[in-house]
C-alpha cells in the first residue's frame, strides 16, 4: 500500500524549500482546503437541500446570482478572514474588493482573488463546477487597509494559484511556482490526498474546447483554427474532438491532463472577452504555464497583461503549447491577410 500524502503533509514538506517561509502561505492553502470541503458538502447534496436555483439578485457582471455562487463566496470569505494571513479579497460575486480591517487580518501578507463558483450555468444540472483562486503578496504596508493596487497586479506576480473541481471526485490543483500538483478528496477520511504529482500538460493533444455557438461572431482567425481542428489529417491526429462542458475549470482540467486547447475569444457579443482576467484567466494561466503549456489573450501572454479594473475581461486561449501556438498563428495569418 503506497504512502498517503495529505495536502497538509505536502505543503509543509514544500515549505522547507523556502528558507524565508513563515508558514502563512501554508496556512492559507489549508484554509482554502477547509472552505472547499464545506462547499463540496453542499454541492454533493445540492438536490436535497434548498441550494439550487437563482438567489434573485444580479451581480456586478450583470449575471443572475445562483444560490450556490453566494454560499461558496461566503464560505471562502469566512475561511480567508479566519487565519490572519489575508488582508483583503476580491471575488466575482462582490462589486468591489473587501479589505479586512480587523486586528487579526490587517497585518495579513496576502490578498486573494477568486471565482467562488465557476460554471454556474451547470449547477442545477449536476455537471462539474469549481472554484478558482489567485494569491498575491500585498503591495501596501502591513497594518494599513488593503488598497486596489494590491489586486491589480500582473498574473506573473502571483505567489500561488489553483482551482477546486467538484466533479465525479473533488480535486484541488495548485501551484506555488514550483510545478503543479493535484489532490483528490477522500471523503472517508476527509483529507485531500496527493493523487496527481507534478502534472505536465502534453505539448499537443486531440481536444479543442470552444462554444461553437459563437463561431459566427468570432474573429476569422478563430474560425480558421477551428476549421484546422476539423480537417482530416491522420498524421496530426485530426480531426480533433470537440469537447465543451461550459464550466471553465472542468474544460481546463480535462485538457491539462489529456492535452488540448480551451478558447474563449473576444466576439461581437463579448468584444472585451467573456472570462475575467483576475480570477479566471490569470490563475489558470499560471497553472497552464507551470505544467508546460501556454496562455494568451490572442495577442499577448495572459500573465503579462497589466490589469486596470477588478472585473476586466479578456480573450482566452490556454492549454497545450503546440495547440495554443497554432491558434495564435491562425489569428496572425488572418490579421496579416486583412491588413
Ligand atoms: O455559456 P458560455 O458563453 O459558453 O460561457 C461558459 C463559460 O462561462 C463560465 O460559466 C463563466 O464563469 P462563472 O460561471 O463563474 O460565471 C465559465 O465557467 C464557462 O467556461
Ligand atoms: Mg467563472
Ligand atoms: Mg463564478
Amino acid at each position: 500500500m503506497s504512502k498517503i500524502t495529505t495536502l497538509n503533509d505536502f505543503v509543509l514538506e514544500r515549505q522547507k524549500d523556502f528558507a524565508y517561509a513563515t508558514g502563512e502561505l501554508t496556512n492559507l492553502l489549508s484554509d482554502i482546503a477547509v472552505a472547499s470541503k464545506i462547499v463540496n458538502r453542499d454541492v454533493n447534496r445540492a438536490g436535497l437541500v434548498d441550494i439550487l436555483g437563482a438567489k434573485g439578485e444580479t451581480n456586478i457582471q450583470g449575471e443572475e446570482q445562483q444560490k450556490l455562487d453566494v454560499i461558496a463566496d461566503e464560505a471562502f470569505i469566512r475561511a480567508f478572514k479566519s487565519g490572519g494571513e489575508v488582508c483583503g479579497i476580491a471575488s466575482e460575486e462582490n462589486d468591489d474588493f473587501v479589505a479586512f480591517e480587523d486586528e487579526n487580518s490587517i497585518n495579513g501578507k496576502y490578498v486573494v482573488l477568486f471565482d467562488p463558483l465557476d460554471g454556474s450555468s451547470n449547477i442545477d444540472v449536476n455537471v462539474s463546477i469549481g472554484t478558482i483562486f489567485s494569491i498575491y503578496r500585498r503591495i501596501s504596508e502591513p497594518g494599513t487597509p488593503a488598497v486596489l493596487e494590491d489586486f491589480l497586479q500582473k498574473g506573473a506576480d502571483q505567489v500561488a494559484a489553483g482551482y477546486v473541481l467538484f466533479g465525479s471526485s473533488t480535486m484541488l490543483v495548485y501551484s506555488t511556482g514550483n510545478g503543479v500538483n493535484g489532490f483528490t478528496l477522500d471523503p472517508s477520511i476527509g483529507e485531500f490526498c496527493l493523487s496527481h504529482p507534478n502534472i505536465k500538460s502534453p505539448d499537443t493533444g486531440r481536444i479543442y474546447s470552444i462554444n461553437e455557438g459563437n463561431l459566427d461572431r468570432c474573429d476569422p482567425g478563430v474560425k480558421e483554427y477551428v476549421q484546422y481542428c476539423r480537417e482530416d489529417d491522420a498524421a496530426t491526429g485530426r480531426p480533433y474532438s470537440g469537447r465543451y462542458i461550459g464550466s471553465l475549470v472542468a474544460d481546463f482540467h480535462r485538457n491539462l491532463l489529456k492535452g488540448g486547447v480551451y478558447i474563449y475569444p473576444t466576439t461581437n457579443n463579448w468584444p472585451e472577452g467573456r472570462l475575467r482576467l483576475l480570477y479566471e484567466c490569470n490563475p489558470l494561466a499560471f497553472i497552464a504555464e507551470q505544467a508546460g503549456g501556454l496562455s494568451t489573450d490572442g495577442h499577448q501572454r495572459t500573465l503579462d497583461i497589466v490589469p486596470t479594473e477588478l472585473h476586466q475581461r479578456c480573450g482566452y486561449y490556454a492549454g497545450s503549447k503546440d495547440m495554443v501556438e497554432k491558434s495564435m498563428s491562425c489569428l496572425k495569418h488572418k490579421e496579416a491577410k486583412i491588413n
